[in-house]
């Protein structure tokens, strides 16, 4: 088993490693989870998170190896989703004294509510003590649960920042640097459409507070701790909370004889053509978590289903649900609908409606093709593709 790692003078990584899990909510997990839980031994020894219950004895192996876990006096909990706090009831069990804090309000109410245990509440800019360092928190709601806070510790310029600047990845090494930076990046984006992507507004207001602080390391709570790369990774949140968007289509579809399949080709050339970088995706063979991945920063979002029995297809049907709760309602981006269709054109028109509540504008009508676009009818589909780019530039 890996060793808790020392992370800087006497603050320790002490989490699980997850090495297996290729799922989290419907969320694919290619590259694994860590559940960061780190342990402070000042005078007050402070373990800051927890693990989620099923590595209770990983985490509580990992603690062992710096200090006996009775010995605990405070315990942090910064989001009390089961992922950071599975294992605390095993913490309350062996170190009952224990003083646990949680945000004021949501944090006491949800510890109360999932394990029956009573915790202090503390407020945003409240600062405890545990010795040689000051503990500040600065709570954070709703990003993403309303009991959201993170923990700013001085001597060490440490943020903890819970699941903001977190990534599902999975590795024995701890840090930014150690790893390959690419992957990184891409799995803290992938982390941030599929979960904090809802609450830009409330993450940029957090990360407004974090850009002043003093910072050597941010740690989350899942994947690597950042340290050689915190002005890369504030700096991909200060896009990302304020929705920027780049010139590129992503081209999303469905289909059962290919008519809406030749559509969706063309609108991706028809893309490329006008010099926009443009990404071709079948729901049928890439998970919507990584369609998000995708979508994330897209300007341009075409969405194209056959009609089947009255309806689009579920596969696209399940994808328009997924980006409504997360994508923002901003109407910075632009959409397109399109499919094909027997006798009543229901698959495009219900795509249509459903760009159409999430937000997005929508400069030219449902293209709905009956049967099998001829050439004709495909070529058409440049003109459509240009009217967009019109509209995103007007
Ligand atoms: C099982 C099945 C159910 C269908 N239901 C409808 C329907 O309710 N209304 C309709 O207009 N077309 C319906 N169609 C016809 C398809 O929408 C049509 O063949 C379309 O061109 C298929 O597009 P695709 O090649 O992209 O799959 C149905 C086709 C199949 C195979």
């Amino acid at each position: 088993m890996l060793n808790a790692i020392e992370i800087s003078p006497k603050v320790w990584w002490v989490g699980g490693i997850d090495w297996n899990e290729r799922s989290f909510h419907g969320y694919t997990t290619e590259k694994g989870i860590t559940y960061n839980a780190y342990l402070i031994m000042d005078e007050q020894v402070t373990l800051i998170d927890t693990a989620k219950a099923t590595f209770t004895d990983e985490f509580l192996q990992r603690i062992s190896q710096v200090v006996d876990p009775s010995k605990i006096d405070i315990v942090i909990t910064n989001h009390v989703e089961m992922d950071h706090s599975g294992s605390l009831p095993a913490i309350h069990k062996v170190a009952p004294n224990a003083k646990i804090y949680a945000s004021a309000g949501a944090g006491v109410n949800e510890v109360r509510a999932h394990y029956g245990i009573e915790a202090i509440g503390v407020k945003s800019g409240e600062t405890l003590s545990i010795g040689e360092r000051t503990l500040t928190f600065v709570t954070t709601p709703m990003v993403h649960w309303p009991d959201n806070m993170v923990t700013y510790s001085d001597v060490d310029k440490i943020l903890f920042s819970n699941d903001a600047f977190g990534q599902h990845f999975a590795s024995t090494k701890r840090f930014d640097d150690e790893n390959d930076l690419c992957e990184v990046m891409k799995q803290a984006k992938k982390y941030y459409a599929n979960i904090v992507w809802p609450y830009g507004m409330q993450a940029k207001k957090a990360l407004d507070v974090v850009k002043t602080l003093d910072l050597n390391l941010i740690a989350p709570s899942h994947g690597v701790i950042w340290r050689s790369n915190i002005d890369k990774i504030l700096e991909k949140y200060e896009a990302w909370t304020t929705y920027q968007t780049v010139d590129k289509a992503v081209v999303v579809y469905d289909s059962m004889w290919h008519s809406t399949e030749s559509m969706a080709r063309e609108i991706t050339d028809a893309f490329i053509k006008e010099g926009i970088p443009a990404e071709l995706i079948d729901v049928k063979h890439t998970h919507i978590s990584d369609i998000m991945l995708e979508l994330a920063d897209a300007k341009y979002v075409a969405v194209g289903s056959p009609t089947l029995n009255s309806n689009m297809m579920p596969t696209v049907a399940s994808f328009l649900t997924y980006m409504r709760g997360l994508s923002p309602k901003n109407e910075q981006r632009i959409g397109l609908a399109f499919g094909s269709y027997g006798w009543a054109p229901l698959g495009p028109k219900q795509v249509y409606a459903e760009l159409e509540n999430a937000k997005f504008q929508l400069p030219v009508p449902v293209v709905a093709q009956q049967w099998i676009p001829s050439k004709e009818n495909l070529a058409e589909l440049q003109e459509t593709v240009c009217k967009m780019i019109e509209a995103a530039q007007a």
